[in-house]
């Protein structure tokens, strides 16, 4: 494999050189034969944030890939008591081992396993799953080699079912029912989480998440991992529920249960999906302490980036409902002219923009007011 030398975030790593692997002089990173994608910075970086304020003794990055997130993780913020990097591709096995050398550790443990049978063997208290698509398929085995009070991270590039556009896909994987709704990028990240809760249970565990947000084309978790047969009962009784849209006149809400339900508003049968998470998304004192952390990752690229969706999310986390898509909303009801998004803030008050849609707000003010300001 021909390598190429690049620098991300304090770690030199080699990954494969993409010009060996144009196909009509494009690249797609899962054509090398080891997966490096440029996009996942982001990514890695506020996840690199997260590990410095959690700063967990057993790190598990169990689909490591060229072994960058790992190795980031231990040099740029934490140095853990343990660092275990794991893929299942013994061509990775190669460039992780190259990699931890050339970045002078060696103490890390690697393993070229398949990422299930590794995490039903071993316990910490952070796990990376960083997986090609879902995490469905590791959810399980990762909750089980968690302890209490560790944390879960989960990447996930399938927005598609869990969106609402791959309706089956999202049945087969999520055991959720969905469709296309206004505020499908928060209603995505809840099916996950509301699965995640639910295989958690099976375990006599549960899930809360600290940190969760959606960026480019992926969702990322953190969870905290808790034990208890009744902490998974209450979890599951408060939090998992199922969530409705009019398609007429656009209101939206939590419901217990997927019966048929006519809108209190206007009397139309409404959209059910789920069921889902409906808890809140953010923990506020995690949000503040990640706010703190990264004044120290100046040397970042995305130091700007981050900062603004930290903000954005530390100010979003204060609402408790799913965000209303304001033009949607404006179409559905033919006002004809939207006001811009400051204007309708300003009018509510206690609101705030949400990182999920430009044009959405959270609030938790009643749809008449979000109507009345739509309209003035
Ligand atoms: C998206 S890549 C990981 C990227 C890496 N975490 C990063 O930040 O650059 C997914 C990796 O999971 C590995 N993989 C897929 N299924 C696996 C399994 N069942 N067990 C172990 N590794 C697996 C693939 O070989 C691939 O390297
Ligand atoms: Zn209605």
């Amino acid at each position: 494999m021909k390598l190429k030398e690049i620098v991300e975030g304090k770690v030199k790593i080699f990954i494969p050189d993409p010009n060996e692997y144009l196909v009509n002089g494009k690249f797609d990173p899962a054509w090398a034969p080891v997966f490096y994608n440029p996009k996942m910075i982001f990514n890695r970086d506020l996840s690199v944030i997260v590990v410095s304020v959690v700063k967990p003794k057993i790190i598990v990055d169990a689909l490591s890939a060229t072994g960058v997130r790992g190795i980031r993780y231990y040099i740029e913020s934490w140095k853990s008591e343990e660092l275990i990097l794991n893929d299942k591709n013994p061509e990775a096995i190669k460039l992780i081992q190259l990699n931890l050398k050339y970045n002078n550790i060696e103490e890390a443990k690697v393993y070229n396993r398949d990422a299930n049978s590794l995490l039903y063997e071993i316990k910490a208290d952070y796990v990376d799953i960083d997986p090609f698509g879902s995490p469905a398929p590791f959810i399980l085995s990762s909750i089980s080699s968690i302890i209490r009070n560790g944390i879960a991270a989960f990447t996930a590039t399938d927005l598609s079912p869990l969106e609402g556009s791959s309706k089956l896909s999202c049945r087969r994987k999520y055991d959720a029912i969905n469709f296309k709704l206004s505020s499908s990028k928060e209603i995505g990240i809840r099916i996950l989480i509301g699965k995640i809760i639910r295989e958690a249970a099976i375990l006599e565990k549960t899930v809360y998440p600290l940190f969760s947000f959606y960026a480019d084309y992926y969702y990322r978790l953190f969870l905290k991992v808790d034990k208890g047969a009744k902490k998974a009962d209450k979890n599951i009784i408060n939090n998992l529920k199922y969530f409705g849209e009019c398609p007429r006149c656009g209101y939206q809400q939590f419901l217990q249960d997927n019966c048929k339900t006519l809108c209190p508003k206007c009397g139309t049968e409404m959209i059910i999906v789920g069921p889902l998470y409906s808890g809140p998304l953010i923990d506020s004192e995690f949000i503040r302490l990640l706010i703190e952390a990264h004044e120290k990752f100046t040397y970042i690229s995305t130091f700007d980036r981050v900062k603004k969706l930290l903000n954005l999310i530390s100010n979003e986390s204060k609402y408790t409902s799913v965000y209303y898509k304001l033009d949607k909303l404006a179409s559905k009801l033919k006002i004809p002219k939207l006001p811009s998004i400051a204007n309708v803030l300003e009018c509510l008050g206690q609101a705030s923009r949400t990182h999920f849609d430009p044009k959405g707000i959270k609030t938790d003010k009643e749809y008449e007011e979000i109507i009345k300001c739509l309209k003035s």
